[in-house]
């Protein structure tokens, strides 16, 4: 993104008021607030504009994957919520991921307002190798993100999601141009968790991440504001 920091935090509270206080203390420590389902299943449009009229960019993340004449329309509604960023699944299939590109930058066209880049999650970070085979993801996690970003690239989405282990060899596959959104971003201070293929936020930016989608590290921390700022010093060499 155009921001210096690369860093997204992930708003994920289905509390309006939290998300809007967090987001203005976290002003200037990150490059844009991300908002998930929980919140927009709570809140609706309305509470997505309570962080968006931050004036931040905001990535909203609804990881559509459903028919392609669903996905299509419900891509306009995020059109409309001028997300900067917005995700789907590559598993739903080419024509899927052609008709979410599609419908975002027509709604955004007629509405005269960028496009949000539609990006395509690969294999969740929340899978390792044994749990990607056990839904049937054959081969390595590694072949499979790049299959899927393949496939991604080749049906007009703008980027992926993918862990900070696959950035390196999907850049070389994708090229310079192809956004990669990259959780599973732990510092060295911070609990795992749920993420099964995490790094550190700066060997995730060395290796070519666009986004440093964080949460928890965030979120959960004693002092936000600060962790937010250990994280940029990380980033820039401190
Ligand atoms: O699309 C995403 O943002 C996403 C994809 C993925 O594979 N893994 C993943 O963790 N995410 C999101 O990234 C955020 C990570 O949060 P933390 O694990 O708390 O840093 C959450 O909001 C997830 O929904």
């Amino acid at each position: 993104m155009s921001s210096s920091n690369p860093v997204f935090v992930a708003l994920d509270t289905t509390d309006r008021g939290k998300a809007a206080d967090l987001a203005r203390r976290l002003l200037g420590h990150v490059g844009g607030f991300k908002l998930g389902l929980e919140y927009f299943v709570a809140q609706g449009p309305e509470g997505m504009a309570a962080v968006s009229e931050l004036g931040m960019p905001l990535f909203v993340d609804l990881k559509l994957h459903d028919i392609p004449n669903t996905v299509a329309a419900a891509m306009r509604g995020v059109a409309r919520l001028k997300a900067a960023i917005t995700t789907i699944h590559a598993s739903g299939g080419a024509a899927m991921i052609r008709a979410a590109a599609d419908a975002a930058r027509d709604e955004a066209a007629k509405l005269g307002v960028a496009p949000p880049k539609v990006v395509a999650v690969t294999i969740l970070t929340s899978l390792d190798q044994a749990g990607a085979e056990a839904v049937g993801f054959g081969g390595s996690v590694l072949d499979q993100v790049k299959r899927l970003a393949a496939l991604a690239q080749d049906n007009g989405a703008d980027g992926i999601v993918c862990s900070p282990l696959e950035v390196d060899a999907v850049r070389a596959q994708c090229g310079p141009g192809f956004t990669l959104v990259v959780p599973g971003i732990r510092p060295a201070w911070s609990e795992t968790g749920d993420q099964k293929r995490v790094m550190t936020p700066a060997e995730a930016k060395a290796r070519g991440a666009d986004v440093l989608v964080i949460g928890r590290p965030i979120l959960a921390a004693a002092d936000p504001v600060a962790a937010a700022g250990r994280i940029r010093d990380e980033l820039h060499g401190g």
